[in-house]
């Protein structure tokens, strides 16, 4: 498996963002061709692009494109616009701090270039969204070569979610040891819980994985008890929207259950995280925004009516793991305890 036959989320070229769109997945193969800022919040909040740094790079991408055909005459007019552009991408989804970590770093890269000629600042912003996307590729290599000393061949893992290639630049963070293993001959059983109610582990995880040649079996989330219980796997690897200073983190609506799962069966749980999805300015988990999305996810969620119609419906996107259920926190700069996450950007 090379590199270029992972599946790509997003790439710049021809003067556009192409998405690759991830509702439509695992059936067909569409990119879009965005070309206007707009475009890119729809996305973003319809899930066409998803994965918290998937998110991030989509949304750099997109003050560029906001910002392109300006007519701004001053630098102060053109970072203006940059800075409303950057706040409206920031409403399009709470809860991966991502997205707000690659629009504070677009902020700066403006701030950067004070003084400048409107089309400089716009080159700018164009070229830290190309930066952030080069730089997430060796972050989440980094995070795979960290996991891959918490493992060994022949075991059984299991994931939630879709932390993988489809949701990053290259490799996933989760999902980079899968990748880096399968390079080394190891030979990794994967089982990937397919993650009501929007199945990014069926349609994405089990997709991307099955193309790679890993060794990956599909599971409705409710039997990752008894695949525990029966032996089959020997470590839990999730991804992550954020991470709070005090270690709890933020995922995919069931990875908390999933945690308590690992820990009644003694099993260790994972948490791969790059430097930006850790938000040390948020105190603890319960402090950490919570998406709530449409009832229309779970009472219509695989095409067709499968809830009474009218039914109260509750439909919480992520939730949070406390750290005392967490064995590591892996980073592309090491491995720490979830209590000593604060020295991670030290
Ligand atoms: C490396 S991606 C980590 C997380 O963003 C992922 O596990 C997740 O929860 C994605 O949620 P989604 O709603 O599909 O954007």
């Amino acid at each position: 498996m090379t590199l270029s036959e992972q599946l790509v989320p997003l790439k710049w070229a021809d003067d556009r963002l192409y998405l690759l769109d991830q509702t439509r997945l695992p059936v067909e193969t569409i990119y879009l061709e965005l070309t206007k800022i707009k475009e890119v919040w729809d996305a973003i909040r319809h899930l066409q692009v998803r994965g918290a740094p998937a998110i991030g790079m989509a949304a750099a991408y997109g003050v560029y494109l906001g910002i392109r055909g300006s007519e701004a005459a001053s630098y102060e007019a053109i970072q203006a616009e940059a800075t409303e552009h950057a706040d409206y991408l920031a409403t399009s989804r709470p809860t991966a701090v991502n997205l707000f970590w690659a629009l504070d770093r677009i902020k700066e890269r403006v701030a950067r270039e004070a003084g400048k000629a409107p089309e400089e600042v716009k080159a700018a912003v164009l070229e830290e969204a190309l930066e952030i996307q080069r730089e997430d590729e060796a972050v989440c290599k980094q995070i795979g070569e960290n996991l891959l000393t918490l493992l060994e061949d022949g075991i059984g893992v299991l994931t939630h979610c879709n932390p993988g290639a489809l949701a990053t630049a290259a490799y996933g963070t989760a999902t980079a040891p899968f990748y880096l293993a399968k390079q080394r001959g190891w030979n990794l059983k994967v089982y990937a819980d397919e993650t009501r109610p929007v199945l990014q582990g069926a349609r994405l995880t089990a997709l991307e994985l099955q193309k790679a040649g890993v060794d990956v079996t599909l599971i409705c989330d409710n039997m990752a008890g008894m695949v525990m219980s029966q032996g089959k796997v020997q470590a839990v690897i999730v991804g992550t929207d954020r991470v709070a200073a005090n270690g709890d983190v933020a995922n995919k609506i069931g990875t908390y259950s999933v945690a308590v799962l690992a820990k009644a069966h003694n099993i260790p749980f994972y948490v791969a995280a790059p430097l930006s999805s850790i938000d040390l300015n948020t105190p603890t988990g319960a402090e950490i925004p919570i998406e709530e999305r449409p009832a229309e996810e779970i009472t219509h969620g695989l095409g067709k009516q499968v809830a009474p119609t009218g039914i109260k419906v509750y439909n919480p996107a992520f939730d949070i793991t406390p750290a005392s259920y967490i064995t590591a926190i892996v980073t592309e700069n090491g491995i720490y305890k979830p209590e000593e996450i604060g020295n991670s950007k030290k």
